[in-house]
Order: C-alpha cells, then structure tokens, then sequence
C-alpha cells in the first residue's frame, strides 16, 4: 500500500533535540530551550540554539526555560511549543503527510510522565506516536544486535539521565535510570568552584569547563583554562585559572555514582548473559560518553571492555529511526509500544 506519510525518530532529549528522518539520517539537532516572554501571553520568541544563547542573561521580561527537567516533561506547554516549532522547522506538513514519529523516554519515566510525551508529539502535528525506551534507542543506533538472544550492555549519558541496560532477544533484561548525567556534572562544577574559590559561575560556563578540561580519570593530559564568574566577596567580576584535576575532583561524586549503577546492574545481570557481557564489553552513548577519560575508568572499575560508539550523541534519533524503518522484524517489534490512536 502506498505510505504517503514520511517516518522520523525523535530524541526529545533534556539538553537536545534530534531528528532522524527515515531514508536521510539526523535532519535537526538543536538545544531543548524555549525563550518566553514572562507574562500571561507567554509568547515564545526564540527557540533552539537562539534561546539557549539566551540562558542566564535574559531581561526580567524574557525568561530561557528548559521544560525537560531529568528526561521528563518539567513543563508541557512550553514542551509542546517546542515539539511543534522542531517538528515544523525540520518538516514541512500537509494533509498527506503527517509523519510516523517514535520517541524515546528514560526506563524510569511513569506512564503519566510517558502520556504527556506522547500528547506533546500528537499536539505537534503527529499521525502516529510510537514509544522507545531511550536505552534501547541508543543500543540500536549504536549498531548493538538487540534481536539476538546474547546480552548487550549499553550506558546512555545523557543531560538529564544515565540509563543502563542489559538487552537481549529485543527486550530490557535489566535496567537502572539515574537523575544524574551531564547536568549534574555542570552543577556540581558550579558548587566546588564557589565553595572552593568564592566564585559564582553560570551552568554554561560550568558545561564550557567540563567539556574544555574535564574528565574522569587521570590520563598524563591535564589541561588548564581560565573561567570568568562573580566574586562573592567582592561583588566585582574575576577571571580564575582553574586545571582538570580540580575538576575531577569537582565531578567525583557523581561521576561515583554512574560507575555504581554499572556496577549493581552487573551484578543483576543473568550468568549466560553476563558471559556474553565479558566477552562484547560495554557500549557507551550520549553526550556523556564524551567525558575525556570516563571509558578508562569505567574498564578499570568494572575490567571490562569499554566502546564510546561511533556518534555517541545521535545513538538515540538514530534508533529511534530505525526501528520504523524495520517494524517487520520480530525484535523490533518487541522494542516498541505501539500507540494505535489516530487525531
Ligand atoms: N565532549 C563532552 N564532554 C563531556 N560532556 C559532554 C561533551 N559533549 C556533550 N556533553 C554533555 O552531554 C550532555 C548532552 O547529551 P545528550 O544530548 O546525549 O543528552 P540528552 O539526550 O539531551 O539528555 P537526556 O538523555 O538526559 O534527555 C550535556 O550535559 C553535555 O554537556
């Protein structure tokens, strides 16, 4: 039959939003932010990198929101004003083709939490909405063979949430999401430095830090940078010189935490699928993946081994995406909770 819609996966992620069209690969990526005017009209006047510009140096009459807060929906009416200005920007619709959209949530979202995502998505403009768990997104888009009956381990880092997953014969056999990821690195840059210098930093700067000079484990390749924030003594700007070692030291705790969550989640972990585990490793995903050092500490903690996958931050649009395109295959199928309803 002829299929007039057009398919795409979308990653509704806490700090980006991509789009993978099927047959053309990741059309749209920009930063999950609305900026809006803060009165009752809440007029939205930017959207994407535009408004992401826009954080922490808005006037009183503009406020730069992120609606997703730790993977989920903090604020659904801007959401959906940004679902629908992504999903028009990247395609344009018309009667015949509304589009076939999967997106993804975090294994620990309730299903109130994944109602309001699928609204969002019909509200912008969908025909359909399926929905993907985001760990086995990511493990598809990582080229892992979900469908086979061997395990797979996958450790999505994202803004928001770290999801890790053991996965086999299509399905989630274990699973842990945590509210700490890329965000809770930046905030906890942001407590050090003033505890430690007295000096106010914003969460940009602090994402600046940590991707510039950050990392998880010591490697022999410290680097230095100079950061720029407010003297809480003074009141009066200040520039301060600061090294990775401080900032590992900054992000230990909960860079800790993901290594435990590894760790009970292998400790869960079935023995036949634990052996295969010993033998394929770890897969590393999202934007977390890109810690300088974290796949060396990961391999020391847990001796196994450790593989940032090929374009860590497109894992989840990619299988998003690709599940569409493979809807006849059985372990595919299984992935997917297949929403029916039709606006
Ligand atoms: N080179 C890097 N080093 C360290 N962290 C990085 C790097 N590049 C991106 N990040 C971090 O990755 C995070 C964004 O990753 P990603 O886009 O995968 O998240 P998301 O899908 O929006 O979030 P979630 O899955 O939680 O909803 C941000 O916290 C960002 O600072």
């Amino acid at each position: 039959m002829l299929n007039l819609s057009r398919d795409m996966g979308i990653d509704l992620g806490t700090a980006n939003t991509l789009i993978y069209e099927k047959g053309r690969g990741i059309t749209f990526r920009e930063p999950s932010v609305v900026a809006i005017k803060n009165d009752s009209s809440k007029r939205p006047l930017a959207v994407g990198s535009e408004a992401k510009q826009m954080i922490g140096k808005t006037p009183g009459d503009i406020v730069a929101i992120r609606p997703l807060r730790a993977g989920v929906i903090a604020d659904f009416d801007v959401t959906q004003i940004m679902m629908k200005h992504f999903i028009n920007k990247s395609f344009k619709r018309n009667f015949f083709t509304r589009p076939r959209i999967t997106a993804c949530y975090p294994s620990s979202v309730t299903s109130v939490e994944m109602k309001a995502i699928e609204e969002a998505i019909y509200l912008a403009g969908a025909k359909n909405v399926f929905l993907l768990p985001e760990p086995m997104a990511a493990a598809i888009g990582a080229g892992l063979p979900v469908e086979d009956p061997s395990g797979s381990m996958i450790v999505d880092i994202g803004g928001g949430t770290t999801d890790v997953a053991i996965i086999s014969l299509g399905g989630i056999v274990a699973n842990k999401s945590l509210q700490i990821a890329g965000d809770e690195l930046d905030s906890s840059i942001v407590s050090y430095i003033r505890k430690e210098y007295n000096l106010m930093i914003g969460d940009r700067t602090a994402e600046q830090v940590k991707i510039e000079i950050g990392s998880a484990y010591c490697t022999g390749d410290d680097k230095s940078m100079k950061i720029k924030g407010r003297d809480l003594v003074t009141g009066l700007p200040k520039i301060l010189p600061v090294t990775s070692a401080e900032i590992r030291e900054a992000i230990s705790e909960p860079v800790n935490s993901i290594i435990d969550a590894i760790k009970t989640i292998l400790e869960q972990t079935p023995p036949e699928l634990a052996s295969d585990i010993m033998d394929k490793g770890i897969t590393l995903t999202g934007g977390g993946a890109l810690l300088h050092g974290l796949d060396m500490l990961i391999r020391k903690e847990t001796d196994l081994k450790v593989t940032i996958a090929e374009t860590p931050l497109d894992c989840v649009a990619i299988g998003a995406g690709m599940v569409l395109e493979n809807l006849d295959k059985p372990g595919y199928i299984n992935a997917l909770s297949f929403s029916k309803k039709m606006k």
